[in-house]
């Protein structure tokens, strides 16, 4: 099973030192590895960090680009939370 990180917890490791967590599609992907090699550049990557990032995700990439992807950057899935 997948680890669950809260967005709390993304939002805790919003810089490459920490991470670089992004949220695309209810999923956790770690960028710190990768931004340097982003080839949109690490500076849009680090603009999302600890962030919600599905719609700038789609606007540049497809379905294939995530599938490539994921097993090297997907860490975990985000914890739904009850939204009081
Ligand atoms: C899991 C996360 C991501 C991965 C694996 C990824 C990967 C890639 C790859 C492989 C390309 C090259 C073009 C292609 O093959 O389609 C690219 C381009 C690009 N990416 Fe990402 N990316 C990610 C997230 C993001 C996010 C969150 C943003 C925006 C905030 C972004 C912005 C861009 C831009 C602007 C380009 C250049 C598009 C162009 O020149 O036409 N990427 N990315």
């Amino acid at each position: 099973m997948s680890k669950s990180i809260t967005a709390k917890e993304v939002k805790e490791h919003a810089t490459p030192e920490k991470g670089l967590y992004i949220i695309i599609d209810g999923s956790v992907y770690s960028m710190a590895e990768f931004a340097d090699e982003h080839p949109g550049g690490s500076k849009i990557l680090k603009r999302v960090g600890g962030k919600d990032a599905s719609k700038q995700f789609w606007k540049y990439h497809n379905e294939g680009v995530l599938k490539k992807y994921q097993p090297k950057l997907k860490i975990g899935e985000l914890k739904e939370e009850a939204k009081l």
